[in-house]
């Protein structure tokens, strides 16, 4: 085990009947890094977190959680982790604060720690206001707080968010955002599961890429990205006449194959120090263009061509 690693995930399978929803999964998660397993519905994601946590026995492979075997030292390994998302079993009759304090009573907070702790997470989460509302009468975004609240009762190291802003409206999935990284910001390591490629953007140091149980690609969004190709230059030649000499300067300047669709063409540059040349050679040949837009690869095109593509 490395000193590096928060997790280690090596050779993890799970089978539901003719199903394997989980492949020989392995992976490491480092210390201090938001790591996001990401794939389609029904990939497997859940699967491994709950396998992770030991929630689910796994039918074969090993967890590591701080040097801990999961197997073997199960109620070590829990006591090491926060988890959130679709487990926090809390009361939706009783107020965010009383549901606060059973389970920090129940984490073994004495009742004057325990009131502490809670404060201090109303505060941290801006439930104050709401702080004595039954939870049925909590908005989606107040409730996956708390949920993220509970979870935080003992300051755990590592953190298990399971969809942590599914169904959230765009301003509270913001506002969650802004909290994870606070987390972060603290020391914490953080396993997030997302369908949402901009989530994982935003806030995934590393990703997991997985789809039908299998890990598809590990990397940085930005590695991700760039597996599916550079920037793309796109511009329209404003005289279609010109178009023709427009084609073959980017064929001189750049080497990436060009698209044309009338008088709008595009071509991937395959570093950014290509684009000033290109621009340079069309003003010398006195080709005017114009609408020119240079956009990079995003997460959504690298997540289609890693698992659509793959199957
Ligand atoms: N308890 C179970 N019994 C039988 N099949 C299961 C069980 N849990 C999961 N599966 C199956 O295993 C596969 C992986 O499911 P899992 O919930 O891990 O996917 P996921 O990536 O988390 O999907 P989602 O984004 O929809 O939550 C699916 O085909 C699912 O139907």
């Amino acid at each position: 085990m490395s000193e590096e690693n928060a997790i280690e995930v090596r050779h993890l399978s799970k089978r539901f009947g003719d199903n394997l929803a989980v492949a020989d999964l392995s992976f490491n998660v480092h210390r201090g890094e938001v790591f996001g397993l990401l794939g389609p519905n029904g990939a497997g994601k859940t699967t491994t977190l709950r396998m992770i946590t030991t929630l689910l026995k796994p039918d074969a492979g090993q967890v590591k959680i701080f040097g801990h075997d999961t197997a073997t030292e199960g109620r070590w390994a829990r006591s090491l982790f926060g988890l959130t998302g679709q487990y926090a079993s809390v009361d939706e009759d009783i107020s965010a604060r009383e549901n606060l304090m059973i389970f920090a009573r129940l984490n073994g907070l004495s009742r004057a720690d325990a009131k502490a702790r809670t404060a201090e997470l109303l505060a941290e989460f801006s439930l104050e206001q709401s702080a004595d509302k039954a939870l049925k009468h909590f908005s989606g975004g107040m409730r996956r707080r708390l949920d993220l609240a509970v979870s935080l009762i003992t300051r755990p190291a590592l953190i298990f968010l399971d969809e942590p802003t599914t169904g959230l409206d765009p301003r509270t999935r913001t506002q969650m955002w802004t909290t994870i990284r606070g987390l972060v910001a603290q020391g914490s390591t953080i396993v997030l599961t997302t369908q949402y490629l901009e989530e994982a953007d935003q806030l995934a140091d590393r990703l997991a890429v997985i789809d039908h149980g299998k890990l598809v690609k590990l990397g940085t969004p930005a590695e991700l990205k760039q597996q599916v190709g550079g920037t793309v230059l796109t511009f329209t030649v404003n005289q279609a006449s010109q178009v023709k000499a427009a084609l073959r300067i980017l064929a001189q300047t750049v080497a990436g194959k060009v698209r044309q669709s009338g008088q709008q063409l595009s071509v991937t540059l395959s570093q950014l120090t290509q684009l000033t040349p290109v621009l340079e050679t069309l003003k010398r040949a006195q080709v005017a263009v114009s609408r020119l837009s240079v956009t990079e690869p995003s997460l959504d095109d690298a997540f289609m061509a890693l698992t659509v593509g793959q199957n």
